[in-house]
């Protein structure tokens, strides 16, 4: 053996040693020899887990990158406590549909802690998506006949291309100027359009005595938002107890606009067209105030993650002139317009993690689960990989149009499953044709009028959802 040889091999063989000390020693205080029936999981700390490293990594904003990077590094399903909360995220198509599988009768997802504390700590009863067991299950069945099985949007084309009118003649002071785009006029768009979508074709009539209700609760929603995101930092029981300011502003605008949507409900119900999804509700079996915290949760609920959704239409648009053009050739091309907003999903979906906690223990992936750990499945990684859409960075609406000759049926999707925007199983997105709706119409009409170059380029941050990191800017021209 070569004396160089002879170094190398005592080196390799040092190494090895200590690696082996190393395990034997520091392994179950930091995890790097893990159970081989457990999901692989990077080293952390006691208590904190892996709390530093998130923070090194630009901390919550970044969520959505620094576990996009660890399903890189640790594959498409492992675990990591972030804090004190272990959790799997999971991000293989086939793995995400075992999970939803597995969720049961009452599926029990991850609620925001600080919405959790303050009903807890103001005693306020919420909507579907806060309710749980057999309430959820009564109040799920009564939403999926009247939202889901039958179409909420039927016969209100009218009441709908008035308010997308409207919103088009505001924009029109933007042509030829370039201007920041100020989210608040999506939340309002949005409001305005669930309210008609559930009150019917009355809202016509009534439009002005919701005008200013609907201007204050979508400012309200927007800052709940806002703080619901400061909030993020510390644990929302640690912001509670020190009365910081964020947490008392918290609290000023849910109370805020809790109350304006009740007032805004009422007054919807009592001048509601009586074919309306409204009325229908109000002829269920249930209490009048559980209808109240349904629609009030509704109006909040969905208007997040739409008014952020359209904002990222709005800003793709912009950057691919071509697609805006060959849709404006002919506005009625549906699977186009499907495609846009698919891709736009795709690309930015408004719940980045959906989990699941699972009543019983559970083989995910071949890997033991036990009940109770958060299942978290990173809408984000699969959504991204080129597994499954070619050039997956890319904004290729055409990439959803049909074709029977491809296994996925998609033109240029490899696998349609890893993209599930609306959730899946029982308690998946009861607002996605009410929101599909307003987004399919927002593309033909901003397209049917303006031409838009988005002149800024922009990437994700995560507040709760992905919102644009600087502010989104166009220049708008008439179409001619
Ligand atoms: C771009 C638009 C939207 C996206 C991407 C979206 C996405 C989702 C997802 C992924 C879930 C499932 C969460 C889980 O499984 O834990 C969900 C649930 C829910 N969504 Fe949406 N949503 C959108 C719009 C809306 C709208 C417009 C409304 C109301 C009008 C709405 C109301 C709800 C409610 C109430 C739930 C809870 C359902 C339950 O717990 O049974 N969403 N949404």
């Amino acid at each position: 053996m070569a004396p160089l040889e002879k170094i190398f091999f005592a080196l390799q063989w040092i190494l090895r040693m200590i690696l082996t000390f190393l395990k034997s020693t520091l392994g179950k205080l930091i995890d790097i020899d893990r159970r081989t029936d457990e999901p692989p999981s990077p080293m952390g700390l006691p208590v904190v887990g892996t709390l530093f490293s998130l923070i090194a990594a630009g901390g919550g904003e970044y969520l959505h990158l620094y576990i996009d990077k660890r399903h890189k590094q640790l594959g498409k399903i492992f675990k990591e406590a972030i804090g004190p909360v272990d959790a799997v995220f999971v991000s293989d198509p086939k793995l995400i549909k075992t999970i939803y599988s597995l969720e049961g009768k009452h599926p029990k997802h991850f609620l925001p802690e600080p919405w959790v504390l303050y009903n807890e700590k103001y005693g306020s009863k919420r909507g579907l998506y806060f309710m749980d067991d057999e309430e959820w299950r009564l109040h799920r069945r009564i939403l999926n006949e009247s939202l889901l099985r039958s179409d909420p949007n039927a016969g209100l084309e009218d009441v709908h291309d008035h308010i997308l009118s409207k919103f088009i003649n505001d924009w029109q002071k933007h042509i030829n100027n370039e201007f920041t785009v100020d989210e608040h006029c999506f939340y309002k768009l949005s409001i305005s359009f669930f309210v008609a979508s559930m009150m019917g074709s009355t809202y016509l009539d009534h439009e002005k005595l919701f005008q200013e209700d609907i201007e204050e609760l979508a400012s309200f929603i927007h800052l709940i938002f806002v703080e619901s995101c400061n909030l993020q930092l510390l644990p929302a029981k640690l912001s509670a107890f020190l009365n910081l300011p964020a947490w008392r502003r918290f609290v000023d605008y849910v109370k805020s606009a809790l109350d304006l949507g009740k007032v805004l409900t009422e007054t919807m119900m009592e001048k509601c067209d009586e074919n309306s999804f409204l009325a229908k509700l109000m002829n269920e079996d249930i209490p009048k105030d559980n209808v109240v915290r349904v629609v009030v949760d509704l109006i909040l609920g969905g208007s997040d993650t739409t008014s952020n959704t359209i904002h990222w239409i709005a800003y793709e648009l912009g950057r691919n002139v071509e697609v805006q053009n060959k849709l404006a050739e002919n506005t009625k091309n549906a699977s186009l317009v499907r495609g846009i907003v698919r891709e736009t999903l795709r690309l930015y979906p408004a719940a980045i993690f959906i989990a699941r906690s699972l009543s019983d223990d559970a083989i995910i992936g071949g890997y033991r689960v036990p009940a109770k750990t958060w299942l978290v499945m990173s809408s984000y990684t699969s959504g991204r990989n080129q597994e499954y859409f070619p050039n997956p960075d890319e904004f290729w609406p055409e990439r959803w149009l049909k074709d029977e000759t491809k296994p996925s049926g998609y033109t240029g999707v490899l696998d349609a499953s890893a993209s599930t925007p609306y959730g899946m199983g029982l308690r998946s997105c009861i607002g996605r044709r009410m929101s599909e709706a307003l987004m399919t119409l927002f593309v033909k009409k901003i397209v049917t009028n303006f031409h838009l170059v988005s002149t800024c380029e922009t990437d994700i941050i995560l507040r709760l959802v992905p919102v644009p990191k600087t502010p989104v800017r166009l220049l708008l021209t008439e179409r001619k």
